[in-house]
């Protein structure tokens, strides 16, 4: 079966690779030097024309002409647009190089300035202009090259996708016609309509089986909607013997970007949680101390005006609370269920997030090695996402596992797992469970690492909750 990314996983794993030690310039640099190596064993070293974007795929057109130039080929370099056009780091420093390998680059500033004879004057043209950042239809400079390359007798070699393709529909209305596709990692849909080599090129083992800052990029969060309420309404069930549970999950799920966060907590719960904080909306249940069978009609109509419901911590275990919860879970379509919500007995669904101790009363088991096994399993004979907390999580909707690894010693303190739970169930408000919980258990340990450095052990769950903005923000912005 043939393996496919999308654009947007594709992305992802370079911000992985990236994370976890092979830099973009390092991705670049083997998939221009793999492109110029497919060229030269195909087709020898004839005069060679590369046609370069401003974007990433132009860079990886920059180093396979400087590998042809090194090996000794006539190579020209066609540059579509200025120098100074140039922005993304990996690129400049690569045009930079090539220029100090002394290979003569054509800035075209104007359309006239590309003609039909530039394109014919070659043997084999090699097409960098645009990858998997393209979008829509090709336009401008993009648009008068690929037409200009398609009427031109050279050999033609597309350099990851064929300029005008889009990665993200498999469509092509205007793009070049290539004789051969030289695409990086792994085949992409709509490729197979083409000749198509697919190279390596050097993205780590870890950055596909562990979450990394790529996994951000495959979710929505605050900043990618407009409206209030767009960003996820949360609503947070628990308290009672514990109060400062749930006002940690409701504060984590707000820091993660959730537009609206209700705390749902027995009267007494809900009257101190209000005080924490006038960014709480608290919601008194009927009883003062704990979570009863009365509240489940009460939470009927506020648990339809929330996107997901994040329940269980700080409940306890009475038995009456305990029923209660499962009944609520009834309710509930979609759930982050934590602490006292993960008994063997209730309707399990949506998101859990146990630990080890929590997953063997949910399921029996009792888990020996990294538990990717036990927890797949889980998840798939209960057809819901397990995250299954430990040194590292493993993270799997029952066919994918993914592991996290992010996390510091400091976190062994009480409140960690609820701010976990809010992250868990901002993220899900707005985006699929799996991707949700991946991203989650990243963040998490991501903040954790960053309070760790600023409190040592002396870090409490209220410091990673004030972490959180700034690893979204920080990984969010970091792409090659
Ligand atoms: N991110 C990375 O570190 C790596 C990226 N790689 C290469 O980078 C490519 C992706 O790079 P980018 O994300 O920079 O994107 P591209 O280089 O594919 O294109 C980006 C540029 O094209 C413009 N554009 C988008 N659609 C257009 C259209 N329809 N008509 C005209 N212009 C259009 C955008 O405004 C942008 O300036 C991959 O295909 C691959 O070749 C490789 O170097 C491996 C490492
Ligand atoms: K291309």
């Amino acid at each position: 079966m043939v393996e496919y990314v999308t654009a947007e996983e594709m992305r992802a794993l370079e911000a992985n690779a990236d994370y976890y030690g092979v830099s973009y310039g390092t991705l670049m640099e083997n998939a221009g030097r793999k492109v110029a190596e497919v060229l030269r064993a195909l087709y020898g070293c004839k005069r060679v024309l590369v046609v370069c974007g401003k974007g990433n795929n132009g860079g990886d057109g920059f180093v396979a002409a400087r590998y042809l130039a090194m090996s000794g080929c006539h190579v020209s370099v066609i540059l579509l647009g200025r120098a100074s056009d140039v922005k993304k780091g990996p690129a400049v420093e690569n045009l930079f190089k090539l220029r100090m390998a002394k290979v003569d680059v054509m800035e075209i500033e104007a359309p006239e300035m590309l003609t039909r004879e530039s394109f014919e004057a070659c043997e084999i043209i090699i097409d960098a202009i645009l990858g998997t950042g393209s979008y829509g239809v090709a336009r401008g400079l993009a648009a008068r090259a690929i037409n200009l390359i398609n009427n031109s007798p050279a050999i033609k070699v597309s350099v990851d996708t064929p300029s005008g393709f889009d990665a993200r529909t498999g469509q092509c209305p205007l793009c070049v016609k290539p004789d051969l596709v030289v695409t990086f990692h792994a085949m992409k849909k709509g490729l197979e309509r083409y000749n198509t080599e697919v190279v390596d090129i050097g993205i780590p083992e870890k950055a596909m089986t562990h979450a990394g800052p790529g996994d951000l990029l495959l979710i929505k969060s605050r900043g990618d909607f407009e409206h209030k309420g767009q960003s996820g309404r949360v609503l947070v069930i628990g308290g009672g013997p514990y109060i400062g549970a749930p006002a940690l999950t409701a504060m984590a799920a707000l820091r993660t970007g959730a537009d609206i966060v209700t705390v749902a907590s027995p009267r007494r719960a809900a009257d101190i949680i209000a005080s924490y904080s006038p960014n709480l909306i608290t919601y008194p249940l009927s009883d003062r101390n704990k979570i009863t069978g009365a509240d489940v009609d009460l939470l009927t109509e506020q648990i339809s005006r929330h996107d997901v419901i994040v329940m269980g911590m700080g409940a306890g275990h009475d038995p009456e609370t305990l029923r209660a919860l499962g009944e609520i879970m009834k309710l509930c379509d979609r759930v982050v269920l934590d602490a006292d919500a993960l008994q063997p007995e209730m309707p399990l669904k949506g998101i859990v997030t146990p630990h080890r101790g929590e997953f063997r009363r949910i399921s029996g088991i009792d888990v020996a090695g990294d538990g990717q096994e036990e927890a797949r399993e889980f998840s798939r004979s209960k057809n819901l996402v397990t995250l299954l907390k430990g040194r590292t999580d493993v993270i799997t909707d029952g066919q994918r596992v993914k592991l996290n690894s992010t996390g510091s010693p400091g976190m062994t303190v009480g409140g960690t797992g609820d701010v976990l739970a809010g992250i868990t169930g901002a993220l899900y408000s707005v985006n699929p469970a799996f991707e949700a919980a991946t991203a989650a258990a990243f963040i998490s340990g991501a903040a954790g690492e960053m309070a760790f450095r600023e409190k040592g052990y002396g870090l409490l769950a209220t410091d990673v909750v004030h972490c959180i903005p700034y690893v979204m923000k920080e990984f969010r912005q970091q792409q090659g």
